[in-house]
């Protein structure tokens, strides 16, 4: 069996290694416009021989209702799709690859970041409970959503097509449609917040649809090998509660994307940065596996992993690639740090979310954290 650190080909991406970089939100994106700022940030982890093999962008909102945060960035205008360019030229010119994950936060927003001051839009009018998101005026409560209307569907959908060419036009190696966290695909999904009567409500295929339409007019766009997908069965991220049946609506959906051969599948396990196992919370445990042979294609598990773990699971055959979120932030040469079991720098939570380069491109590789302590 393959090593973490073997080759794996993933859909038409060919990956140095299996370790894969998390999208990590960031907030240094004024203006929704990538920068220079973010440009070093990324080509720090772009060396697949001492960083990442793959680097799944920060999310990126499709559409000006996607937003739920300030300083987020987009992928829904000329300037911002040539904003993004000479970030993945910086990491091509490091012998990476980098995909661009797709956002919509559906109601994980508030009117003032929402066009003309207007409600958020979800699958129904139900309210994030105490989620707070980033305003230009601090921190917000989310704002109680509108149910997005079946005539407005097509728009949304369209949306996620135009930004996944956008996306190719701005060097990207592909996207990956972000259908986790509680945001607008999976307050579609699940039936503790989808309460709609029409074709988009109701059962598990009408749940689903607004998904699987999203993944094949992406992939229709720019190719499957060049589409991905995260989903996040148990997470209860934002406010989304557990749906009453998630191994039958979460097995469905993964064998309803099997023809598609979508470059890879990545599956948050647990609670999305929290605890993988929610039993002490009355969640059922969930069987990924199951999930997995419905797929039938290339899996990324995520979620807490530790070198020991990543090694486990690919040497047992349980994941094609394993994606690190938080330990990238606070070590940009964290493939090297695997390979060598090199100590982990820990991250200043404290700094995750500022607008600057403290926090974000300061922390130092192996080699400069040495030539400091001289
Ligand atoms: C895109 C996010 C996600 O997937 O949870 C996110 C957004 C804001 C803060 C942390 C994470």
């Amino acid at each position: 069996m393959p090593t973490l650190f073997d080759p794996v080909q993933l859909g038409d991406l060919s990956l140095a290694t299996r370790i894969v970089m998390s999208p990590l939100t960031r907030t240094r994106a004024p203006g929704e416009l990538a920068n220079d700022l973010m440009r070093q940030y990324y080509a720090q982890r772009a060396n697949p021989a001492t960083g990442a093999a793959l680097i799944i962008s920060e999310a990126i909102q499709v559409c000006p209702e996607g937003r739920g945060y300030i300083d987020t960035p987009g992928l829904y205008t000329p300037e911002q799709t040539a904003a993004w360019r000479p970030v993945t030229d910086a990491v091509h010119a490091q012998g990476g690859k980098i995909i661009a994950q797709l956002w919509h936060v559906g109601r994980i927003s508030h009117n003032l970041l929402q066009p003309g001051g207007a409600a958020p839009v979800s699958s129904s009018d139900k309210t994030a409970e105490g989620v707070k998101t980033r305003t230009h005026e601090g921190a917000k409560l989310a704002s109680q959503p509108r149910p997005l209307r079946a005539d407005e569907i097509p728009g949304v959908i369209a949306a996620y097509r135009q930004a996944a060419r956008n996306a190719i036009a701005a060097g990207f190696d592909g996207v990956q449609v972000h259908g986790a966290n509680g945001y607008l695909l999976e307050q579609f999904l699940r039936d503790s917040i989808n309460d709609r009567s029409d074709a988009y409500g109701g059962s598990i295929e009408n749940r689903a649809r607004l998904l699987l339409e999203v993944m094949r007019a992406v992939a229709d766009e720019i190719g499957a090998g060049r589409t991905a997908l995260r989903l996040s069965p148990i997470t209860p991220a934002n406010a989304a509660p557990q749906d009453s049946d998630a191994q039958a609506l979460y097995t469905y959906v993964a064998a309803q994307l099997a023809p598609l051969k979508l470059a890879f599948l990545e599956v948050v396990e647990g609670s999305t940065g929290g605890p993988r196992d929610l039993s002490d919370q009355g969640v059922k445990p969930f069987d990924y596996a199951a999930m997995r042979a419905a797929f039938g294609g290339p899996w990324m598990v995520n979620n807490g992993y530790t070198r020991q773990m990543a090694l486990d699971v690919v040497a047992a055959g349980g994941a094609d690639a394993v994606a690190f979120g938080r330990p990238f932030i606070s070590n940009p040469d964290l493939g090297r740090r695997l390979r060598e079991n090199a100590p982990i720098a820990p991250i200043n939570p404290g700094t995750v979310y500022l607008s600057d380069a403290t926090g974000y491109t300061d922390y130092p590789t192996l080699d400069e954290a040495a030539a400091l302590a001289k």
